[in-house]
Order: C-alpha cells, then sequence, then structure tokens
C-alpha cells in the first residue's frame, strides 16, 4: 500500500478583482515524486488504479490542517479543495475529512467539483452531503469539460471557477470575451460567483475586470506556494489597478445609490429566532438579505416562505427550537447580485432573467451593500432616463453637456487613451442668414447623421455640444486611425453640404453675405473643423480644464489649415506638450 505521509501541500491565493484583497486559497498536492507519480495527474491516476484514492483525498485534507494554523492569512479566508470524481462514490469519508477543515478555522470550505465520464449533477455530488455543516461547491474547469452546465443546473454551486484555456489569449479572442460575458451574466443571475482560473498577464486581467468577474487566480497575480510567510492578504498589484476603476465607476452607480435600500443583513450563522425578529419589529420588511461571516451575500430570506410557520399554533417555536436543528441556511434562498458598478440595463437583464426575484443583492467589492427592490429599479431606470432626456439635444437627440463632461472626466481618470475630437462648423452664420435657419437646422442634422455612421459602437461617444459644436471621443485603437476617421467625417460633410447651395454658389464655391459687423463678404461653403486632444494610455494626470484651454487655443488654427485638423497631443504634466498653434 502506497503512503502518503511525505507528500506536501500549496496555496494559490484567489483574489478579489476590486480590491485586490485575497479571498482564499486553493489546495495544490506536491511532492508526488516521493510516491513515484510524475504529475499530479499521474499521482491521482495511479491511486484511483489501485484503490488508495480515498486515503490520497484524506491524506491531502490531514497535510492541509497540520500545516494551516501557522498563517492566519491561509485560515482567514475561504480553502478550496479539489475532488477527484472518481473519490465520489466514497464521498461521506472524503466530506468528513473536508469538514475537519472547519476546525482549523477556515472562513469557508469550498469543494471544487468536476464531471467523471458523462457523469455529474446531484447523482454524483447529492447535494445534501456536499453542503452539510455550510460546505460551498465549486464547479472546476468550467467551459472545458462536457459536464459543466450539468454540474451547474444540478448541483446549486456557489462559484464556478473558469478554464485556464478560456483565459488564456482573452485579451485578443473577441469570441471568447463574448462568451464570458455571457457566463458572467448567466451567473450573476443565478447568484453565482465567477473565479478566473490561469490569468497570466496584465490584459487578462484587464479583460476580466471589464467583463464583471469578482475573484482571480493565476500566475499575474501569485504563483502557487508552499512557503506560507509569502501569502499576502492584499495583493497590491491588483489594488492599484482597481484604484483607476474605482475613480472611473460607472456613471449608473449614482441611480442605483440613490434608489437602493440598506436594509441591514443578518447573518448565517444567526440564532432562528431573529429572524422572527426582524420581521415582527419591521412590518414593512417582506425579506432579508443574509450575510456570511465576511459580510458576502448568500441569499435572502423571504417572509412569504415562513408564513405556514408562524400562523400555525406552535410554528414559530418549533422553527426556533435549537433542539430541531433548524437553521437559517435551511429558508435561505438565492437572489441575483450585482457589483454597485454594473450599468443599469444590465441589472435590469439579471432582475428579469430570474421569475419571481424580489429585486438584486447589490455588494460593493463582493461585500453586502443594499437591496435594490423591483419597484426601485424601475425608479433608477426611469430617473436615469429623465436625466438623459433633459440632457439630449433637442434636434439631433444626441448626448449633451452633461454627459459630455462626464464622458470625458472617465476617459482622463481610466488612463486608457482617447482621442478627443471637438468640432465647429465654418462659416454657419452666413449660411444661415442666407438660406434661412431651417436649412441651418438641415445642415446640424446632416452632421449628426454623418457621426452616427461613423460611429463604431462601443468604441465611438458622439455629443452635441449646442448649436453647430459637436464633441466625438473615440477609444481604443490607435490616435492614426481615429485621426483619419475624423478627418474623413468632416471631408464627407462639407462634400454633402454642398447640396445645401444653389447651383451659382456651388460654381463661385462662395457666398455673399454680411459679416457680424454688417461688411458684405464672400464666405466659402459650409464645412467643419477639429480640434482633436490625443490622450495617450496613462495619461491620467491631465486635467479636464487643461483638454478645454487646448480646445479653444487650437480652434482658430484648426479653421486655417488646409485639411481643417489640428491635432494636439495632450500629456501628464510630467511631459508637458510641444506642438505650439500655426
Ligand atoms: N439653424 C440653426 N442655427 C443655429 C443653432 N444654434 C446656433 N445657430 C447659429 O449658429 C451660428 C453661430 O455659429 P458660429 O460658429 O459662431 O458662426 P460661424 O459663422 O460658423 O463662425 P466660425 O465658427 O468662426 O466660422 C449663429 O448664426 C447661430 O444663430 C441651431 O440650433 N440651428
Amino acid at each position: 500500500m502506497v503512503s502518503y505521509r511525505d507528500l506536501d501541500v500549496a496555496f494559490q491565493a484567489i483574489v478579489n478583482i476590486h480590491s485586490g484583497q485575497c479571498f482564499g486559497h486553493e489546495v495544490l498536492v506536491r511532492g508526488w515524486e516521493t510516491v513515484g507519480a510524475e504529475s499530479a495527474e499521474a499521482l491521482f491516476a495511479a491511486a484511483a488504479a489501485d484503490g488508495s484514492l480515498i486515503d490520497l483525498e484524506v491524506a491531502i485534507r490531514h497535510r492541509v490542517v497540520a500545516r494551516a494554523p501557522d498563517s492566519p492569512v491561509l485560515t482567514g479566508g475561504a480553502l478550496f479543495v479539489n475532488l477527484d470524481p472518481r473519490a465520489a462514490e466514497a464521498l461521506d469519508t472524503v466530506m468528513a475529512a473536508t469538514r475537519g477543515l472547519l476546525q482549523v478555522g477556515f472562513a469557508h470550505i469550498v469543494t471544487e467539483i468536476v464531471g467523471l465520464d458523462g457523469t455529474a449533477g446531484p447523482a454524483l455530488y447529492p447535494p445534501a452531503t456536499m453542503r452539510r455543516q455550510g460546505g460551498m461547491v465549486a464547479v472546476d474547469r468550467f467551459g472545458a469539460s462536457a459536464d459543466s452546465f450539468n454540474l451547474l443546473i444540478g448541483c446549486d454551486p456557489d462559484f464556478i471557477k473558469i478554464d485556464r484555456a478560456f483565459i488564456r489569449g482573452i485579451d485578443a479572442d473577441a469570441r471568447k470575451r463574448v462568451v464570458l460575458a455571457q457566463l458572467v451574466g448567466m451567473a450573476r443571475t443565478l447568484g453565482i460567483e465567477v473565479i478566473a482560473v490561469g490569468v497570466e498577464t496584465g490584459r487578462e486581467l484587464t479583460v476580466c475586470r471589464e467583463l464583471g468577474l469578482d475573484l482571480v487566480q493565476g500566475f499575474h497575480i501569485a504563483p502557487p506556494t508552499g512557503d506560507l510567510a509569502a501569502l499576502a492578504p492584499v495583493y497590491a498589484r491588483i489594488d492599484a489597478l482597481a484604484q483607476h476603476e474605482r475613480r472611473r465607476r460607472q456613471i449608473d452607480q449614482r441611480w442605483v445609490s440613490q434608489q437602493m435600500n440598506p436594509v441591514p443583513a443578518i447573518m448565517v450563522d444567526a440564532p432562528v429566532r431573529d429572524m422572527f425578529d426582524r420581521f415582527a419589529r419591521d412590518r414593512n420588511t417582506t425579506h432579508v438579505p443574509v450575510v456570511d461571516r465576511s459580510g458576502r451575500p448568500l441569499g435572502i430570506i423571504r417572509e412569504s416562505d415562513l408564513k405556514n410557520y408562524a400562523y400555525s399554533a406552535f410554528g414559530k417555536d418549533l422553527i426556533a427550537n435549537k433542539a430541531l436543528g433548524r437553521k437559517l441556511q435551511d429558508f435561505l434562498v438565492r437572489c441575483p447580485i450585482a457589483d454597485i458598478a454594473t450599468p443599469l440595463d444590465q441589472m435590469l437583464a439579471i432582475y428579469a432573467a430570474v421569475e419571481d426575484a424580489e429585486g438584486i443583492l447589490i455588494t460593493e467589492h463582493m461585500i453586502y451593500h443594499g437591496f435594490l427592490t423591483a419597484r426601485s429599479l424601475i425608479r433608477a431606470m426611469h430617473e436615469k432616463t429623465l436625466a438623459r432626456a433633459r440632457d439630449e439635444n433637442p434636434l439631433t437627440k444626441l448626448p449633451g453637456n452633461v454627459l459630455i463632461e462626464e464622458y470625458v472626466a472617465d476617459c482622463v481618470a481610466s488612463g486608457e487613451g482617447a482621442v478627443l475630437a471637438y468640432i465647429d462648423f465654418d462659416n454657419f452664420k452666413p449660411f444661415n442668414d442666407t438660406y434661412g435657419f431651417r436649412q441651418g437646422d438641415r445642415a446640424i442634422l446632416l452632421f449628426a447623421e454623418l457621426c452616427r455612421k461613423s460611429a463604431v459602437p462601443g468604441r465611438w461617444f458622439v455629443g452635441h455640444i449646442g448649436g453647430d459644436d459637436f464633441f466625438i471621443a473615440i477609444k481604443g485603437g490607435d490616435a492614426e486611425t481615429a485621426v483619419a476617421a475624423i478627418g474623413g467625417l468632416i471631408g464627407r460633410f462639407a462634400s454633402d453640404a454642398e447640396s445645401f447651395y444653389d447651383h451659382e454658389a456651388r460654381a463661385r464655391r462662395c457666398i455673399v453675405a454680411q459679416d457680424r459687423d454688417g461688411n458684405t463678404k464672400r464666405f466659402p461653403l459650409l464645412s467643419a473643423s477639429a480640434v482633436l486632444a490625443v490622450l495617450a494610455p496613462g495619461s491620467d494626470g491631465v486635467s479636464t480644464d487643461e483638454i478645454s484651454a487646448a480646445i479653444a487655443r487650437y480652434k482658430k488654427p484648426a479653421k486655417l489649415s488646409p485639411d481643417k485638423m489640428v491635432v494636439v497631443p495632450l500629456a501628464a504634466p510630467s511631459a508637458p506638450a510641444t506642438l505650439e498653434p500655426a
């Protein structure tokens, strides 16, 4: 019989993508060579073949029990332990050893499961056995095996761990991003947290953040280590990135904060009587959010589910009777969860996807923050729509100054880099005076329409400052492409606007009208000129005032330049822009 006494364990951090705080660690087996195996896979395969797999699973757990007390960072978080599916036939024995880990003081024990040759779901992992004494479940290698969805549906997991093959190179693969975005949305709807595994580069990490993942694991954050002193409570690299993010929080957050109800949550291990007291104290409360020891939301308890007990003669006393062993956990129902920075329409989609949902549990950095009922969600949407409508330009229906200013501030704070174009018509006054205000409106509408046609969804923002002044921001891609796109747009406008003139004006390429001082003059045909402020990636030290000053300064040179454009590179104060007005 093989002895697993000399096996060791390493730990890899699973980190909160918003705060850099360590959420927990995955246990990884080490020292397989001591039993003659060539890899961890080979170790498990050999153990399955010689009938010692259960011993191996138990030995790994015992090794953790022996080592963990030396590290408060380790025991202060969750512990993720893999379960080989071939060991599922002796689930009771393995889970008993797993629960032994709770005595060490871990915040949670999460068992990572995968399917076995097409057999998955509750038959392999009966939920009652998995969850006894508050154990949690993660579907591991999600997306890599055909069983992923069976496990998701049948085993009611708390987490799904997206397989590393999915995360690898996700920054350069639009298809992967679309699929992951949908997976995250789906998991959110079910109240499940998504962990990205195998994050190896900063770009992969950024995509994970953009797609709304909460937890990440991988070499870019921390490699597995057996050195307990190397485990950190906070991973500074992630925190620094998150600082950026915090500053550019979704604009929608304001509406959510205004409408959200900070209903106090109840701890999952509180006595059952506390739950009745809460409902009795506040007659308007129909549900109570439930959190774990670290403040993470687990779901809600609905008053309606307690009615049968509350109205029967001894129902309430029966439930509250400790001897009967009823816990708050038994009344818990899942509820959609969303981070406070989630855009409102995404929240609405999350809410709409769950039948009978009472609302959405709002988190900030994964910690319960408040509850958004269906009614308050609709109110937030309505308030936002009204504010948008007030800001919108009545003629072109494009966003106005409030949204433009917010957008510019967001571009600056993100440090992502963008081209900000301020566009103004040339010789609009004489055109208006000669052909009338209605025709002037048509020219404005023409430009707005050309902008809409040129705009690349998700990358362009088009705003209407007022009158004949427009604003366009282009994010992503290189600045040269963006500059060429704006050049194309103003060229197209000048060409299309010729159709507004009579034959004679077109032939002469000018009209005769009066200037602001009443002098009769020739004015060229209508065109547009642009000042393009180029915010290089990382130039987040630039203030919006500096941008406005640069625009004002280069407006005239743009009108005089042959291609009707001036490109102004903006840089953080340490590296001043070099371009001087023409
Ligand atoms: N038709 C129309 N005209 C407008 C609107 N808002 C402002 N204007 C007119 O736009 C003109 C002001 O534009 P300016 O940019 O100052 O005039 P300009 O002739 O283009 O001057 P330069 O930009 O220096 O070339 C005035 O004639 C306004 O009456 C609008 O919504 N519709």
